[in-house]
C-alpha cells in the first residue's frame, strides 16, 4: 500500500504537511520541516511588513486541544518570498506552500499578492482568509461579498496557482454561500479549516483565561475541532467543482483522524496542535498508523476510499 497523494499536478510522498503558523515561522523550521517525514509544508502566513504580534501568553496547549491568539506574527512577504524562491531552486522536486494574510485588510492582500505575482516564485500560495486574532478586523471569509471582491480582483492580475484557507462555517446556507462565491474561480485549492475563532478556556485553579490578548478569545485546534473540520471538508467538497482540490485541517491527532478527513475528501492534510505537542515526529507516527489503516482495510492507495464517505441512506 502506498500513502502517495496527487495534488496540483504532483504526487507527494504522503499526504501530510504542517498547518500553517505551526514550526515554520523562520528558514531553520522550514528546513526542519522540509527533511522531516512531512509529505510537504506551508509557511507563517506572511504580512507585507514583519510583525512582533499580540503580547504573550497567545498559545496555550490543552488537554483536547490548544487556544491561540497569535496576532499574525512573522517575518515579513519579502523574507517568506527570499526564502520560497531559493528553495524552488534548491530542490523543484519538494513544492510546498507559500502562506500569505493581511494585516490591514482588502489592500494588503491585493498589494501582497501583487508582490507574489511580480517575483520569482511560481509555486502554490495559500491565500489566508480566516485569521481570526486580528482586533478589530473580522475575518475576510465570514464576508462572502468582500470575499468575491478581492478574488475578483486578485484573478485580474494573478496567473499563478493558489487556493484559500478558510474558517469553520456552521450552517448550510454559509456552505452554499461560500462554495458559490468560490466556484467561480479558477482555484487549486480549498483549505478547511482554520481555528475556530474566539473560543474562551479557563484556568480551573485561577479562575482566569490562560491567554493574554483579548480578554482570553482565540482559536481553538486540536481535539475539540475534529467533527467541525471534518463537516467543512465534506460539505465543500460535495458542493465545489472538482477542479478544486481541498486540503483537510483541524483535529488530526492519528492515522484514524487523517483517515476520516480522506473519506470526506480531503486530498492533503494538516496537522497544527499536535505537530506543536508532539514535534517532526508526529508525521512519522502518522504515516505508520494511516497506512496501517489501509493494510487492514484493504486498499492500496488513498484514491480507493477518498471522499467515498458512506451515508445511512
Ligand atoms: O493569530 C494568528 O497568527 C493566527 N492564528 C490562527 O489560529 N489562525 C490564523 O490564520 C492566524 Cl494568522
Amino acid at each position: 500500500a502506498s500513502l502517495q497523494a496527487t495534488f496540483y499536478g504532483h504526487t507527494y510522498e504522503n499526504p501530510f504537511m504542517n498547518a500553517s503558523g505551526v514550526h515554520c515561522m523562520d528558514t531553520a523550521e522550514l528546513d526542519g520541516l522540509a527533511t522531516s517525514a512531512a509529505g510537504s509544508f506551508v509557511t507563517k502566513s506572511a504580512t507585507a511588513e514583519g510583525r512582533d504580534g499580540n503580547p504573550e501568553p497567545r498559545y496555550v496547549n490543552l488537554e483536547l486541544g490548544s487556544i491561540n491568539s497569535m496576532g499574525l506574527p512573522n517575518l515579513g512577504l519579502a523574507y517568506y518570498l527570499k526564502d520560497a524562491i531559493q528553495r524552488q531552486t534548491a530542490h523543484p522536486d519538494k513544492p510546498f506552500f507559500l502562506s500569505v494574510a493581511s494585516y490591514k485588510g482588502f489592500d494588503e492582500y491585493v498589494a501582497n499578492m501583487k508582490a507574489i505575482q511580480d517575483s520569482a516564485y511560481t509555486g502554490l500560495v495559500e491565500l489566508n482568509l480566516s485569521c481570526p486574532n486580528v482586533p478589530g478586523k473580522p475575518q475576510m471569509a465570514y464576508d462572502f461579498e468582500d470575499t468575491e471582491k478581492l478574488l475578483t480582483e486578485i484573478f485580474s492580475f494573478y496567473t499563478k496557482p493558489f487556493g484559500v484557507k478558510l474558517p469553520p462555517y456552521f450552517d448550510f446556507m454559509h456552505f452554499d454561500k461560500i462554495a458559490a462565491v468560490l466556484n467561480q474561480f479558477d482555484l487549486k485549492f480549498v483549505n478547511c479549516i482554520n481555528s475556530v475563532g474566539n473560543g474562551l478556556y479557563i484556568d480551573d485553579e485561577t479562575d482566569t483565561v490562560v491567554i493574554k490578548p483579548k480578554g482570553g478569545f482565540g482559536g481553538i485546534g486540536g481535539e475539540y475541532v475534529k467533527p467541525t473540520a471534518l463537516a467543512n471538508v465534506r460539505a465543500l467538497r460535495q458542493r465545489l467543482n472538482p477542479t478544486i482540490d481541498i486540503i483537510g485541517t483541524g483535529g488530526i491527532l492519528t492515522g484514524r483522524d487523517a483517515y476520516e478527513h480522506l473519506l470526506c475528501g480531503a486530498s492533503m492534510l494538516q496537522v497544527g496542535t499536535q505537530l506543536y505537542k508532539e514535534g517532526l515526529g508526529v508525521f512519522d507516527r502518522l504515516n505508520s498508523e494511516l497506512l496501517d489503516i489501509l493494510v487492514a482495510k484493504g486498499y492500496n492507495t488513498i484514491a480507493e476510499f477518498k471522499g467515498k464517505l458512506a451515508t445511512l441512506d
